[in-house]
């Protein structure tokens, strides 16, 4: 059988992959022993990252080649603005982190580097560049959240980052992206393998500007 070429995306970003869902972050959020320091500094960044991911899904949107994935893209669109947008904020109450405080936390470098390969992203046009990214800031969260022992984390702000990123519907959506990556990846593969590569080098920058960010 040949192989699938989302599975050739991630043999060809190993070992950074590997570190991600492996990172010292992930391990204690299945734990539950991430501290409020840490969590904090790294909910206010990717809350921010949430606002240009919406940004990525529209050009998802725009740049999708039926009415299938339009239509799928538009419902995942609707389900993260709602509650996911409420997860952060219940969570910011819950470890005391008000407006002016988000406010006053500059950008880590990994965030800013986010919008920017994002905004890129969706300005090429290409169905087949915004797909690379979606896989990886999907892919890799779903991998990582599968990997949770059963028993979740007492404390809610840890329990929910958890199951948001590990249930059915969240596996189906990243399937489902995984199968149209591989439809429409191979007609342009260095664009994928570029943007494939540089998302997966975020996402453990990401992780480790957490305990940057939030020592203390
Ligand atoms: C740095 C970073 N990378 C990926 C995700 C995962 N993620 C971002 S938006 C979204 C869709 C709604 O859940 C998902 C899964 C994250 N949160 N932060």
């Amino acid at each position: 059988m040949t192989e699938r070429f989302t599975d050739t995306l991630i043999q060809a970003s190993e070992p950074t992959w590997t570190q991600a869902v492996e990172h010292r972050f992930v391990t204690e959020l299945h734990a539950g022993t991430v501290s409020d320091a840490v969590m904090a500094y790294y909910l206010v960044q990717d809350h921010r990252f949430l606002d240009s991911f919406l940004t990525l899904l529209g050009a998802a949107i725009a740049s999708a080649d039926t009415f299938d994935a339009r239509l799928r893209f538009g419902r995942f669109a609707g389900t993260i603005s709602g509650e996911e947008n409420t997860y952060f904020l219940r969570a910011f109450e819950s470890l005391g982190v008000t407006e002016e405080d988000r406010a006053a936390i500059p950008n880590a470098e990994p965030t800013t580097g986010f919008q920017s390969i994002m905004k890129e992203a969706a300005a090429t046009r290409s169905y087949a560049a915004v797909l690379a990214v979606l896989n990886v800031a999907e892919g890799l969260y779903c991998d990582w959240a599968t990997r949770a022992p059963e028993a979740l984390p007492p404390n809610f702000v840890h329990a929910e980052w958890i199951v948001l990123h590990n249930n059915p519907e969240f596996r189906e959506f990243v399937a489902f992206l995984a199968s149209e990556l591989d439809r429409v990846g191979p007609t342009a593969p260095d664009i994928c393998h570029d943007f494939f590569l540089r998302a997966v080098a975020l996402e453990l920058d990401f992780f480790d500007a957490a305990y940057e960010g939030g020592r203390g």
